[in-house]
């Protein structure tokens, strides 16, 4: 690990760094950011967590003259939230040095963005439909722009962005950056790099899981019917600080985040149909602490940074292992510890051991936890809590009646009292969701199964020589140690190639007919052979 002064970066720029409380750099940031900084091409692959927005932020503005009164870099991200958190990050980085970002997406009054627009931005953060949107009313030109970012490129793939991303980037200069970034980097990624890239370099830090190894993975199996009652059990037994449960579909988040509520737990749901408005209300809410549950389709599982995340439950089992590494991948973040919990069900174990070998990271099992695993799981945090304000000397007012009550009662006999008054009971509702099919494990085609679909430090393609090979290796963030998880062994290297090198063809969210969340929604309008108007986003729901 460097220090970012080593990298010779403009005073302003390191400043904005020291004053975001980093230290040292990432692996992926050591790597990335003096390629970067030359202007190369650069493919970017590094676990969940690990820095990479700062590894193509830090180096764009560097770059960036402050005189610049055009857009000169854009970066794409594949959800909204994220390009509003990606704009965050920048506008935090160039604050001393003065460049100006502006985020574009779907859902948002376009007036206001144009006008903001006029303020002249430099770098535009921006999800692909609303891109297209101000393109075609030219409130966006593209002719000046130097740097382009792909942020989670495998993601905008998958929701069908290749032609989005077509169109804009013929209308950018062919003289350019072209950086892609992802946790993940399956096979369909080539097509991407080799129609956008010119000769990139690859940087990637997989060491042996892409799984980040401060993510602790466990899996409960059970029924269908038993996961609500296995939530709310394990969701006492934890007592997360901040959580994100993944649901499969909207409907299944909206039951469940409503559940939930009517449990008496703090929680909310955020997916594609709901209005802009309300999504950026739940997220607010969420980064604030204002809930503790954060209820999400996929449309939460890649890029959201939220400090504070102790744990992701799959509720839902994700139909892809680059799915399961992403949305695991909402905890454990920067060094940070976190806990990730898969909901199984009987007939879905098959695709559980086809996630775990695809990631090659064992998943351990544990029983549903117990009626009084769950009781004194909440007991343990009332008494936390309790001990807090003791060691704050916070209760002075309520010393008084404490007295009373103690010269009155057993003392033992009160403080039980008060716990279980602070514990509060569970409230006695039934819950009834609509069950969703079991994933099933897809169909192993033997033609392609030594194409040898796996995640590794070289990222796509496999035994690439020159950079890719000799780059992998070192952990993500700083002081982030594996914890020693044994992986596969090579016997898992060949395993997996049941989607083979195309993806394309491969409908993996959507199959039964079910309108899964990433696909279905940015698809959405143009379903029942309507395609979208090509150059207008703004019935863009998932962006
Ligand atoms: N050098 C650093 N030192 C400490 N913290 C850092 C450093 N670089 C980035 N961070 C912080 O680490 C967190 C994760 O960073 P970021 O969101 O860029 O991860 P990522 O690699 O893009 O993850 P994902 O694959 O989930 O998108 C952020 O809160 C960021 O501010
Ligand atoms: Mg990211």
């Amino acid at each position: 690990m460097k220090t970012f002064a080593e990298f010779g970066l403009d005073a302003k720029v390191l400043q904005a760094i020291t004053e975001l409380g980093f230290e040292e750099s990432t692996a992926i940031q050591d790597k990335a950011i003096p390629i970067a900084l030359a202007g190369t091409d650069l493919i970017g692959q590094a676990q969940t967590g690990t820095g990479k927005t700062a590894a193509f932020g830090i180096p764009l503005i560097n770059n960036i003259p402050t005189t610049e009164d055009r857009i000169v870099a854009l970066i794409m991200t594949p959800t909204r939230e994220l390009a509003i958190q990606v704009a965050e990050e920048i506008g935090k980085l160039s604050r001393f040095k003065g460049i100006r970002s502006l985020p574009i997406y779907g859902g948002q009054e376009i007036g206001r963005q144009i006008r903001a627009l006029k303020k002249r931005p430099q770098i535009i953060i921006g999800t692909p439909g609303r891109l297209l949107d101000h393109i075609n009313r030219k409130t966006i030109k593209l002719d000046d722009v130097q740097h382009v970012v792909l942020d989670e490129a495998d993601e905008m793939l998958d929701m069908g962005f290749m032609e989005d991303i077509t169109s804009i980037l013929s209308l950018v200069p062919e003289q350019r950056q072209t950086m892609l970034f992802s946790a993940t980097m399956p096979p369909n990624i080539q097509r991407l790099a080799q129609q956008f890239l010119k000769n990139p370099e690859h940087v990637s830090v997989i060491p042996k899981q892409v799984t980040a190894p401060t993510i602790d993975q466990a899996y409960i199996e059970v029924h269908e019917r038993q996961k609500f009652d296995a939530l709310s059990r394990l969701l006492d037994m934890e007592s997360p600080e901040l959580a994100i449960i993944f649901g499969r579909t909207k409907r299944r988040v909206d039951e469940l985040s409503e559940a939930l509520q009517k449990r008496g737990y703090s929680a909310d749901g955020l997916h594609g149909d709901l209005s802009q408005n309300q999504r950026d209300n739940v997220m607010r809410k969420f980064r604030d602490g204002s809930i503790d549950v954060l209820v999400a389709t996929d449309v939460a599982a890649r890029g959201l940074d939220v400090s504070g995340v102790t744990h992701v439950i799959n509720f839902d089992l994700p139909q892809d292992p680059e799915s399961y590494v992403h949305r695991i991948g909402r905890t454990g973040r920067a060094g940070k510890e976190g806990t990730a919990w898969s909901f199984v069900t009987p007939r879905e174990t098959d695709h559980l051991h086809f996630i775990e070998k695809v990631t090659r990271q064992r998943i351990s099992k544990k029983p549903v936890p117990s009626i009084a695993e769950a009781i004194e799981g909440k007991q343990r945090i009332t008494a936390e809590r309790i001990i807090e304000i003791v060691q704050t000397d916070s209760f002075q007012e309520y010393k008084g009646i404490a007295i009373q009550l103690l010269e009155q009662y057993d003392s033992v006999n009160v403080l039980a009292s008060a716990i279980k008054l602070i514990t509060g009971e569970k409230k006695d509702v039934s819950i009834e969701l609509t069950p969703e099919d079991p994933i099933r494990a897809k169909k192993r085609r033997p033609d392609v199964r030594s194409s040898g679909r796996r995640f590794t430090g070289s990222g796509y393609g496999g035994n690439r020589g020159g950079t890719g090979g000799g780059t992998g290796g070192g952990t993500g963030g700083s002081g982030s140690a594996p914890r020693g998880r044994s992986g596969y062994g090579s016997g898992s290297s060949s395993y997996g190639g049941n989607r083979g090198g195309s993806r394309d063809g491969y409908k993996p969210r959507g199959e039964g007919g079910r309108s899964y969340e990433s696909r279905g929604e940015n698809r959405g309008n143009s379903g029942g052979g309507d395609r979208r108007p090509k150059f207008s986003s703004d019935d863009f729901v998932n962006q």
